[in-house]
């Protein structure tokens, strides 16, 4: 060093320019290592030492004026040289991959090794002459001329080996862009820019020639470099914003977040999900099934939905909560396919939202339960409205709905249709001998002797105090005086058992027939109430109808079967 201060040097303005970006080099590696959550933290700072290393020793090169000096100096740049494209490679592999772990002191010494041989294999080029050949010369004989080097089979070995590393670099960061969208395709992109261009500097130099103030290109060229760098750090906060901003996010969120590895160990906690299971250190790498509180539990879930990518409910009985997980795989796009990295689970309490579903159902159970026994009040009442009490027969107000009913399906099915309007033969005398009392089992003994001879179409109402009417459908003329003539002789022939004793009574029937005899309801009763009245006549306990045969041909009846009636 002495003896090339001796041989003379000059301070020039490339020499200033190369100095100045070395500090900004310096400031920026300063800056790096005060950042907490920056992924390839440690090769980014070694990438920057070498091509510090390599941009001092070029500055030296330059400043020196001797052609002895400036070849030692090229030659002292060397581990620079080889260091920057390695740790260049590892940092961008690093950063890709979102690695934080600090370098292995071990990977850091093996990297080292080829610039060490090659430094040495620089340093001792005057005694084999494989790195630079003996036609090395300052490029005129002026003072301070800059070497042109004749290079040397182990300079072009040396050379692969660097390029090698660039295309490495290269692949990665063009891969990361292929593979990213959006504002990350743009970091990517950017980082290609800031790999690619000292390398086209230094291709340009070893291959072509070119020259920067006589000298080789690329250390100037990490002057563009140190800026784009400085943009994608103050200007879009490459490093530090978007993995902070998730870290952040993750440390924010009241919901547990556990990031599993493929063999099933927690690799990444939230502090919700450490709450949840009161850990706090040491937790990192163990197997989910041995987490406390919800370890097991949750294990047993995965187990039973493997590779489901859904909504799981989780219930921890020990600590009366419930959960919702949500299990997303965690893939890399790679050549063969995607690759699984993990799982990442998101539980959710829902508790609340569950404590209050069971609240609902319960509810809604009762609730249901109150509406059944409402409808079956109104269904009673409705009974009730329409029922007679003492008899539990049809009254007077269900007669009208009924009667529509089966006259519009008679006049559908052109069927015909028969009223029998009966009343109890001296019912007054029975009241006033054996009191209200009897009379009353009478009737009630009466309304089950009718019920007992019908048809399940057929119907019986209680119109009056001993007044009843049956519907007949589908019962011809014939047939309906025969029916209510063994019904009237049934219980004229029996005795009649009332709390006052066995009695006998009879009845009087007086018919109707639809369509013969009338088509409305008030028709046929006045019809049914003339035969009645008719049957009492003529002597009581008897049926009596008015209609003629002929009446079975006439016109109205035809009509109304053809149900024209109206
Ligand atoms: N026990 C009792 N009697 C009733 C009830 N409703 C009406 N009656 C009685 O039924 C009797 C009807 O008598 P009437 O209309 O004169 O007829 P009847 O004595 O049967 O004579 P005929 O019809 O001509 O044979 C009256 O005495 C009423 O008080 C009731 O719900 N219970």
């Amino acid at each position: 060093m002495q003896a090339c201060m001796a041989s003379g040097w000059s301070f020039s303005a490339p020499v200033l320019v190369t100095l100045l970006v070395c500090l900004g080099v310096i400031l920026l590696a300063h800056w790096v290592t005060r950042q907490r959550d920056f992924p390839g933290r440690d090769s980014f700072i070694l990438l920057h030492l070498a091509s510090l290393w390599w941009m001092v020793a070029a500055a030296l090169e330059m400043t020196f004026l001797s052609a002895d000096c400036k070849m030692f100096w090229a030659s002292m740049a060397w581990p620079g040289i080889i260091s920057t494209p390695t740790f260049w490679a590892v940092f961008l592999w690093q950063y890709v991959n979102s690695m934080r772990a600090p370098m292995a002191r071990s990977s850091i010494l093996g990297l080292s090794l080829v610039p060490l041989l090659v430094w040495g294999l620089a340093l001792s080029n005057p005694g084999h002459g494989l790195f630079y050949g003996a036609g090395s010369a300052p490029v005129d004989a002026s003072l301070g001329a800059p070497v042109r080097y004749e290079h040397g089979p182990l300079f072009y070995a040396t050379a692969v080996y660097v390029y090698l590393f660039m295309a490495f670099c290269m692949g990665i960061v063009i891969r990361a862009a292929a593979l990213s969208q959006g504002l990350h395709r743009g970091h990517y992109l950017a980082f290609v820019l800031v790999t690619a261009v000292p390398w086209v500097a230094n291709i340009g130099y070893v291959a072509f020639g070119w020259t920067l103030f006589g000298f080789d290109p690329t250390p100037f060229s990490f002057a563009f470099t140190l800026v784009a760098f400085s943009w994608l750090i103050v200007g879009v906060r490459l490093f530090d914003l978007l993995p902070v901003a998730r870290h952040l996010l993750l440390e924010a969120l009241l919901d547990p977040v556990l990031v599993i590895d493929p063999r099933g160990r927690v690799i990444e906690a939230n502090p919700a999900a450490l709450k949840l299971a009161g850990l706090q250190s040491g937790w990192q790498g163990t197997e989910l099934g041995q987490w406390p509180v919800f370890g097991a539990d949750l294990q047993q879930l995965l187990q039973a939905h493997n590779g489901t990518e859904q909504d799981l409910p989780l219930t921890l009985t020990s600590a009366a909560r419930y959960y919702e997980v949500r299990v997303r795989a965690i893939r890399r796009a790679t050549r063969h396919g995607p690759t699984l990295l993990g799982h990442m689970l998101y539980i959710r309490d829902v508790t609340q939202r569950h404590l209050s579903e069971l609240k609902l159902a319960e509810a809604l159970a009762l609730s249901e339960e109150r509406l059944r026994t409402i409808s079956s009040l109104h269904e009673q009442l409705r009974e009730q409205a329409l029922c007679d009490p003492l008899t539990g027969l049809y009254n007077r107000r269900y007669l009208d709905e009924f009667f529509e009913r089966e006259l519009a399906r008679a006049q559908r099915e052109n069927l015909p249709l028969a009223l029998a309007l009966i009343d109890l033969d001296h019912f007054k005398r029975l009241n006033d001998d054996c009191g209200h009392l009897v009379g009353d089992d009478v009737l009630k003994a009466v309304a089950q002797h009718l019920l007992d001879n019908l048809r399940s179409t057929d119907a019986v109402f209680r119109i009056g105090g001993e007044e009843f009417l049956l519907i007949l459908p589908g019962v011809d003329p014939h047939e309906a005086s025969e029916r209510l003539q063994s019904i009237c002789a049934q219980l004229a022939a029996r005795d009649v058992a009332t709390r006052g004793g066995d009695q006998r009574v009879t009845l009087s029937a007086g018919l109707a027939h639809w369509p013969e005899q009338g088509q409305a309801l008030d028709e046929l009763l006045q019809v049914a109430d003339a035969a009645l009245y008719q049957a009492k006549r003529d002597g009581r306990n008897r049926v009596c109808g008015l209609l003629a045969d002929a009446d079975l041909s006439h016109p109205s009846r035809q009509a109304a079967l053809r149900g024209d009636s109206g």
